[in-house]
């Protein structure tokens, strides 16, 4: 079955313009930020800030408390004007072609935006309104686990009800680009869950998604790519696995009789390895841990013929490659 999430095929505009400038079905990328500078006063909140977002892959945005996440997204949905650098979303200017962009790019607001009487289900039909093709709001509920709150006054709504309401606002007039600041904050796992999987949705219906975050698990379950940020500036970006992994000391460990004579494994490594039989029978390789190395280590025990148990390769978690960066708990 065809999800009700996937977009139609653009049709081109009645008028024979190019409102987008880059078209539509361009291949500009979701965004593109160069060089980012924000001041307020003598702060610099954001200080020459990269940031690459490609279609239909989802980008978390990580760092402490004011390193710059939530004035660098403003920018980008045209709320705030940059004092240098540039800065592309969907190949446009946020601010100088905000008209054009509106439709075409989805915010989630964090309680804001609402009628605090309307009820849930008006409130999401209302945002469907604006757009010309949105998704089936009853969906949206039904995959949201709304159904039941559909008639209560936003008011009334749970935390997790409101935060679950604004998601599909933001979504429901089926944008190319959201963003996504703290979806599931709040939330419980039946809940998160629930938001995790529409937005693996999302991107597998080609959407590009900017997340928020403070939350670890929930940037390395959903994103292609991270950026962590601190000061305003980038401090790491990559893959969740090269983020976790580069430059790091990982450390192989396994048990073996004791004693053994690791003159040989030393020489087959690459210098820059340590080894050293920690406590008796206890084996350590400390150094980047490649699929070669541990190759080498196994190669080692089968030309001594001993049998290593408990072979374990210890990587760093994302949370402590952010202690490591920025000093600060991932929470903040
Ligand atoms: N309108 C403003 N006027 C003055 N300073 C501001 C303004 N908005 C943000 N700042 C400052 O800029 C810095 C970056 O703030 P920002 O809200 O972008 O951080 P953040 O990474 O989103 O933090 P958090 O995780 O707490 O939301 C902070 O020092 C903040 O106090």
């Amino acid at each position: 079955m065809k999800s009700p999430l996937g977009r139609p095929a653009a049709a081109p505009p009645a008028d024979g313009s190019d409102p987008a400038r880059s078209g539509p079905g361009s291949e500009a990328p979701a965004l593109q930020i160069r060089g980012l500078v924000k001041r307020y006063g003598d702060l610099t909140a954001v200080d020459g800030l990269d940031l690459d977002l490609q279609r239909g892959q989802v980008l978390a945005l990580l760092g402490p408390n004011g390193a710059g996440k939530t004035t660098t997204v403003e920018i980008c949905e045209g709320f705030g004007v940059p004092d240098a650098g540039e800065v592309r979303v969907l190949g446009l200017d946020p601010v100088a072609d905000n008209d054009h962009l509106r439709t075409r790019i989805g915010v989630m607001l964090q309680g804001g935006g609402a009628y605090p009487g309307a009820r849930a289900g008006e409130m999401l039909r209302l945002c469907a309104a604006y757009s010309a093709n949105p998704i089936d709001p009853d969906w949206l509920l039904r995959t949201l686990g709304l159904v039941d709150a559909a008639r209560t006054s936003y008011r009334r709504l749970s935390g997790g009800q409101q935060q679950r309401l604004a998601l599909a606002c933001a979504i429901v007039g089926r944008p190319e680009l959201v963003f996504l600041d703290e979806p599931t904050a709040g939330l419980d796992a039946a809940a998160r869950i629930l938001v995790w999987e529409l937005i693996d949705r999302l991107r597998a219906d080609g959407v590009s998604v900017l997340l928020t975050t403070h939350l670890m698990d929930e940037a390395e379950q959903l994103a292609d790519d991270l950026i962590i940020i601190d000061k305003g500036r980038v401090v790491a970006h990559g893959t969740p696995a090269e983020v976790t992994s580069r430059g790091a000391e990982n450390e192989l460990r396994f048990r073996a009789p004791r004693g053994l004579d690791l003159t040989l494994l030393v020489s087959i490594l690459a210098e820059g390895y340590r080894v050293s039989e920690v406590n008796p029978g206890t084996y350590l390789v400390a150094g980047e841990v490649t699929p070669q190395v541990l190759a080498a280590v196994t190669g080692w025990c089968a030309k001594i013929n001993v049998l290593a148990t408990d072979l374990r390769v210890e990587t760093r978690s994302l949370e402590d490659v952010f202690l490591d960066l920025t000093g600060r708990e991932l929470r903040g």
